[in-house]
């Protein structure tokens, strides 16, 4: 130890010590420097003690140089004497290795960047394989999430003593073109035929159930087991808002999550085409377990995936009987209920493994099929059968939600027999009238819609959306090509063929829910622009687009019945919320949208809602429409199969339908507000009842002036419906019947006047092809 140096040292520091103290340094601070001082000297003091201690061991010269780390300088391990060095032991040298302290140093210090190349020699070969993955976790294997609340994944297994052939067996299916509906009959008939069977099955199409809630919320009875037989679309489908349903039951917290497990069990069948799908084969079956299982339903047979292209029937039949045979095995079944399935509350994973296997446990088919419930498809594809089956009724589906077709009055007035009763009451000329929806699906399933159940439904718009430009140049395009295939047919009047190429009227309903359609005002601006009148009819269930809506030459309300009940029977809403949306809707027709020239169109179906006339004054009192357009239902074609229980028997005469609005009339002068019977068009059943503020100087004026709609609308100024009325004809007043003069009555059949009279009554009830709304 070199005492002179050490002192010299300790004066140093005392002194730098000093000096801080005195200019104002903190004691503490002062204190510490002087604490480290003396530790750090007792440690070199300690350290040359000890190399001193080695060095007299071996008998080496007290002064001995260190190794420099590889660094050169002045005591450089190699410097020769002399200053010349000779090369460096890059930290090699002996006299480093001869410290056992210094070398457990090395191996746990990281390399820095001045280290040798040698010493950072490492073996890349690996570092770019593909990291392995980690092992797939099984469907039943627990991957824990470690510290949090809720179980990642996990089973419980329970054991069901139930006697399935006990059961109420409900087979539901859901067919676009028939293969679904086949294969459950031939469920139905070998389930049927079990002879230990204590309940007849019973066969449901899905697309038919007024309200999915009867069955898939609660459970019509203790013992029912429920066999879905599914098809899959990839395309849009009645099938994808039954399984979105599904999904916001298991989302809804009004509603019991697991309400199926009061079911015996559930098994699903699907049906598909593994050739032309291959990835998606039979995808929405699966769906639609995963979601029954997700609700409490326990699965007593394994899903069914039958392609019907390879297999078809026969592979049907062949599932069919094994799960026959399940149900009437006594063996009881062992059901995994699997709680992955409730992993939306589960934490986010943190680690890279726990996420790897949630990963891994979605691909086992939760979570990734669940998410295409959601999937935003196209609302009528080109290649989907219900594009088809529109085409087929005569429509031109317009991009991928809308669509027009002419209608049978547009057809009649071209051949100069005769407007629909829009021109009676209203002054819309049919073969200037193009009709149009700018969305297909509905939110309603209407006992009398002549929609045919194949439509998509949808309480919100959940598919891609075209431009309202794009809308409106094809429907006309698409309505002028049909006006002129008419060309050709007898009795067509030049000059009303010629006029209509100029499409002075909309009428925004057809079949579908127009306000549905995000982009409605701005659909109805442009028809503004090219001076078509607009006509929206909506059917009470959409307040927030009602409110929204900018101005239209007329705006009609769908009145389908006066009380919650008969509403929910006749209109099949899909909302549970229907009714509070409807008198929602009537108070904003009252207040914000009172300025618009607003209907309500009440369509009468015998047997279904023409029973309560006080509570239709209920509705009128509460919304104050400008009119009421009372129209009788028209049969329009077969109640078979396709979810329209009606049949002729429910189709009012025009007799009944004036009864009706009398009595409806009477009953709201009677309450002191000023409605009465204006205008009718008896050939379709149809009458007007109007506000007498309509009634100008004792002359009715249901009719519009267009001209000066247009010349309000573009001077920029408010106006309301007073604004652009016109006088009613003589011949549309109520008791004239309504037909127009210059127009030929036509019967199929010539029959005396007793006879025709009995004619037209039978005509208006009659449509094999014409809309019953329009
Ligand atoms: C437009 C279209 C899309 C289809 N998408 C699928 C699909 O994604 N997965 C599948 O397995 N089958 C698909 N199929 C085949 C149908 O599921 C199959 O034909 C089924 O039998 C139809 O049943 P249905 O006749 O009861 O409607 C598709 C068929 C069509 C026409
Ligand atoms: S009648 Fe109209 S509201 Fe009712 S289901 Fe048909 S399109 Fe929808």
């Amino acid at each position: 130890m070199d005492i002179s140096k050490d002192f010299t040292d300790h004066l140093l520091a005392l002194a730098v010590t000093a000096t801080y103290l005195l200019s104002g340094g903190r004691l503490t601070i002062g204190c510490s420097i002087i604490v480290m001082y003396a530790l750090v000297k007792h440690d070199s003091v300690k350290k040359s003690k000890l190399a001193n201690l080695e060095s007299s061991e071996q008998g080496d010269a007290p002064k001995k140089k260190t190794c420099c780390g590889g660094k050169g300088g002045s005591s450089c391990c190699s410097s020769k004497p002399g200053g010349k060095k000779g090369g460096c032991c890059g930290g090699n040298c002996s006299s480093k290795k001869k410290n056992p302290s210094v070398e457990k140093i090395e191996t746990v210090t990281p390399l820095s960047l001045s280290e040798s190349a040698d010493d950072l020699a490492i073996d890349f070969t690996q570092a770019f394989k593909p990291i392995k993955k980690a092992r797939k976790m099984p469907k039943l294997v627990s991957g824990t999430k470690p510290h949090t609340k809720s179980t990642f994944f996990k089973k419980a297994l329970t054991v069901s003593n139930e006697k399935l052939i006990d059961s109420q067996i409900y087979i539901f299916y859901s067919s676009l073109q028939g293969a679904a509906e086949r294969s459950a009959k031939i469920l139905l008939d070998v389930l049927s035929s079990l002879k230990d069977l204590t309940l007849a099955p019973k066969l449901m199409n899905l697309d038919d159930l007024s309200d999915f809630d009867d069955y898939f919320v609660n459970v019509p009875n203790s013992n029912a087991l429920y066999i879905m037989v599914l098809p899959s679309y990839d395309t849009d489908s009645p099938l994808d808002f039954f399984l979105q349903s599904m999904d916001e039951n298991y989302n809804d917290f009004r509603i019991d999550k697991h309400a199926l497990r009061k079911l015996t069990g559930y098994a699903v069948l699907g049906v598909g085409d593994s050739e032309s799908w291959p990835d998606k084969f039979c995808y929405q079956a699966k769906q639609a377990d995963v979601l029954l299982a997700k609700q409490g339903g326990r699965r007593v047979f394994p899903v069914g995936e039958v392609c019907m292209k390879f297999g078809g029937d026969p592979k049907v039949m062949e599932w069919a009987k094994l799960l026959a045979e399940t149900l009437q095995d006594d063996e009881p079944i062992l059901y995994e209920y699997d709680e992955s399935l409730e992993t939306e509350e589960a934490e986010e994973p943190t680690d890279e493994l726990t996420k790897e296997s949630l990963i891994d446990l979605e691909d086992v088919g939760k979570s990734s099929e669940l998410q295409d419930v959601n999937e935003i498809k196209q609302m009528i594809a080109k290649n989907s059968p219900t594009y088809k089956n529109l085409t087929k009724q005569g429509y031109t589906v317009v991009g991928s939600h809308s669509g027009v077709k002419i209608c049978r009055w547009t057809k009649n007035d071209l051949r100069g027999r005769g407007s629909c009763y829009k021109h009676s009451l209203f002054n819309i000329v049919s073969s200037r009238c193009m009709e149009l929806t700018p969305s297909l699906a509905c939110s309603s399933k209407c006992v009398f819609c002549w929609r045919h159940g194949t439509n998509p439904v949808s309480k919100t718009w959940r598919w891609e959306m075209d431009d309202p430009e794009y809308i409106l140049e094809n429907a006309l395009k698409g309505h002028y090509a049909k006006i002129k295939q008419m060309r050709g047919v007898p009795g067509v009047i030049a000059e009303r063929f010629a006029k209509a190429f100029e499409v002075r009227h909309c009428a925004l309903s057809l079949v579908g829910e127009p306000i549905m359609y995000p982009l409605i005002s701005k659909f109805v601006g442009l028809l503004h622009q090219k001076r078509i009148s607009s006509f929206l009819v909506c059917n009470a269930q959409h307040p927030e687009p009602l409110r929204d809506l900018g101005k239209v030459t007329q705006l009609y309300v769908s009145i389908d019945a006066p009380t919650k009940t008969e509403l929910k029977r006749v209109d099949r809403p899909l909302y549970r919320d229907f009714w509070e949306r409807m008198m929602e809707c009537l108070e904003i027709l009252k207040t914000s949208q009172s300025h618009q020239r607003t209907v309500f169109r009440m369509t009468l179906v015998k047997g279904f809602n023409m029973g309560e006339v006080n509570a239709y004054a209920d509705l009128v009192q509460k919304g104050l429409p400008c009119f009421i357009e009372v129209k009788g239902a028209t049969f329009c074609g077969s109640s078979d199969g396709n979810g329209n229980p009606l049949t002729m028997q429910n189709i009012p005469f025009y007799e009944e339908c004036a009864t009706f609005v009398k009595t409806l009339s009477a009953e709201l002068q009677r309450r002191g507000l000023n409605y009465d019977v204006a205008a009718e068009h008896a050939h379709s059943n149809c009458i007007l009842i109007a506000d007498t503020k309509f009634k100008i100087d004792g002359e009715w004026c249901t009719h519009i002036d267009f001209e000066k709609f247009f010349e309000l609308l573009e001077s920029g100024k408010s106006f309301n419906h007073l604004d652009y009325i016109a006088k009613t004809p003589e011949w549309a007043l109520f008791g004239n019947g309504g037909f127009a003069p210059g127009n030929t009555r036509f019967y199929k059949k010539k029959k005396n006047t007793d006879e025709s009279k009995q004619s037209e009554s039978e005509a208006a009830r009659v449509a094999s092809v014409s809309p019953i709304i329009a």
